[in-house]
């Protein structure tokens, strides 16, 4: 049985981190990103962690883990040094149908984190079923060398003028075919080749704007 992937909205979410050390530090860093609500409950804290709740950005509480700690919590990571910890945060998390990810028994959660590379709004996400996070983390190395930073523009861009072809065009068959011709193989090149003008160029003589004459044939 293979994990199914979702993309989880976290803004605003309260999410419990078990555990200060440095896997708890990486896991902590990711949820912050995705505007998540972060709590740090551990005796001990990793310097960054702790210049994060010296800043305001994770509320931390000093101290072993308690199951009062998963009060109004949505997504639990038990990241602590110690297993039998991990495993009681899995099973306080199950008999609540909580989100939970146990970094040193994966059978324990219900969820990995996998690796991921962001470029804006555009994510790539990698995961081995746990058979190897450092294949994983290869993978992510060597995708982010093949999609870089301009595929973040790049979405922006196609992402607005997708929108303006669902409001616009009303015909099926001519909005599927210009949606095509906006990543057709040459704008795919050029996007690789990191020419966002030419790409861009090339996408607007595919649809110039709405009110547009209908084009026939190839992009
Ligand atoms: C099951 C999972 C649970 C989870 O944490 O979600 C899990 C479990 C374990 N990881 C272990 C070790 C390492 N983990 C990493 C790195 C990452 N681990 C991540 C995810 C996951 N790790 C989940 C599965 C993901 C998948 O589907 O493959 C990544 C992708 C995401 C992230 O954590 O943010 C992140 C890379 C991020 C990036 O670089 O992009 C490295 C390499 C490194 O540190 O560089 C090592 C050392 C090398 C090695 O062992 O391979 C150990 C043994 C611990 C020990 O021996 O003490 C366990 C426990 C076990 O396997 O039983
Ligand atoms: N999933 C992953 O990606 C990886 C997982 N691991 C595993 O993750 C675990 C944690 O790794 P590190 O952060 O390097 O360990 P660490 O030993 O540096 O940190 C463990 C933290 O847990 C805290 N802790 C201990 N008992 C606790 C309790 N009862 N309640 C709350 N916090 C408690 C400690 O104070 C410490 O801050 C290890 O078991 C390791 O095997 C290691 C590498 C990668």
């Amino acid at each position: 049985m293979y994990g199914y992937p979702v993309f989880v909205d976290l803004s605003g979410k309260k999410c419990l981190v078990v555990g200060g050390g440095p896997v708890a530090e990486r896991k902590v860093r990711s949820l912050l990103e995705c505007g998540a609500r972060v709590m740090v409950v551990s005796p001990e804290i990793t310097a960054g962690l702790k210049s994060l709740a010296d800043d305001g950005k994770i509320m931390y509480r000093r101290g072993y883990y308690a199951p009062s700690d998963l009060e109004g919590v949505f997504l639990v990571i038990g990241s602590a040094g110690r297993g039998e910890v991990n495993r009681r945060v899995a099973d306080d998390c199950a008999g609540r149908n909580i989100l939970v990810n146990i970094v040193d028994d994966p059978a324990k959660g219900n969820f990995f984190v996998p690796a991921v590379v962001r470029r804006g709004a555009l994510a790539i996400a990698v995961s081995t079923g746990g058979k190897s996070p450092l294949l994983a983390r290869k993978i992510r190395e060597e995708l982010e060398k093949a999609y870089g930073p301009q595929y973040g523009e790049f979405l922006d861009m196609l992402g607005s003028m997708r929108d303006e072809v669902l409001r616009s065009v009303e015909d099926e068959a001519r909005k599927r075919k210009i949606l095509e011709c906006l990543v057709d193989d040459t704008v795919m090149g050029y996007l690789k080749e990191g020419r966002l003008d030419l790409a861009k160029e090339r996408m607007l003589s595919a649809y110039p704007g709405s009110g547009s004459q209908p084009q026939n044939g190839s992009c």
